[in-house]
């Protein structure tokens, strides 16, 4: 395991991430700062063409202004019969930053397709950047399916439409500790942590 006695700030404006992002590293005995324990606020426009582009953009955005590692993740949902959309759009697929929104223009453009073709992924990249300007890339993946009508109340973003086959439920009908056994964030920071001991020294 890392030697992570240390700090690293999450760099993400978003409440669910910081949330999934708190509960995994709380777990490891890692301790994660958010934005609001900072005085820097900036606002990094995501304009880079993968999520890696728009993960290293957040997290050297940070890493400027503070002197602790920033770990900035850029995720999003890839629909097979959308051609990999929304993709890097995710966020601001229906126009701005709106999970209903969002949601119902990708159930819109469904319309009709059957569920077997309604296969999904969603993807994350997270990037750490250290003060001194190394960093670290991770990915993470979770296959799915994108259901016709949402279900549960937890999670955020696209959570109640995507359907995992293995546990009859959508991310959003499990618990923050279910959905971070298996989600592709979590994953992310698995494999972040594998090649954690090697960066941080
Ligand atoms: O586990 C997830 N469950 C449901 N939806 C998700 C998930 N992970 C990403 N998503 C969606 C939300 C957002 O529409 C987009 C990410 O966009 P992305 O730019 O990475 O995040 P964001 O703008 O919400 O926050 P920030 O850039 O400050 O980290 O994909
Ligand atoms: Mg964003």
């Amino acid at each position: 395991m890392p030697r992570m006695n240390e700090e690293i700030l999450i760099a993400t404006k978003n409440e669910g991430k910081l949330k999934e992002f708190k509960n995994i590293f709380e777990k490891k005995g890692i301790k994660a700062k958010s934005l609001k324990d900072i005085s820097s606020a900036i606002n990094v426009v995501e304009n880079g063409l993968t999520f890696e582009e728009n993960a290293r953009l957040k997290a050297e955005g940070y890493a400027r202004n503070v002197g602790i590692p920033v770990l900035a993740d850029d995720s999003g949902l890839q629909i097979d019969a959308l051609n990999g959309r929304p993709g890097i759009f995710s966020a601001r697929y229906a126009g701005d930053h709106n999970d209903a929104a969002n949601n119902a223009k990708v159930l819109s453009e469904l319309g009709g397709i059957p569920n077997e073709k309604r296969t999904a992924n969603f993807h994350t990249t997270i990037v750490v950047r250290k003060p001194d300007g190394a960093e670290l890339i991770a990915n993470g993946d979770l296959k799915g399916r994108i259901l016709s009508v949402p279900r549960g109340e937890n999670g955020f973003g696209y959570d109640p439409l995507f359907f995992i086959d293995g546990r009859n439920k959508t991310l959003a009908e499990m618990t923050t500790d279910e959905k971070n056994e298996i989600s592709h964030r979590a994953l992310a920071i698995q494999d972040l942590l594998n090649q954690f001991d090697a960066f941080w020294k």
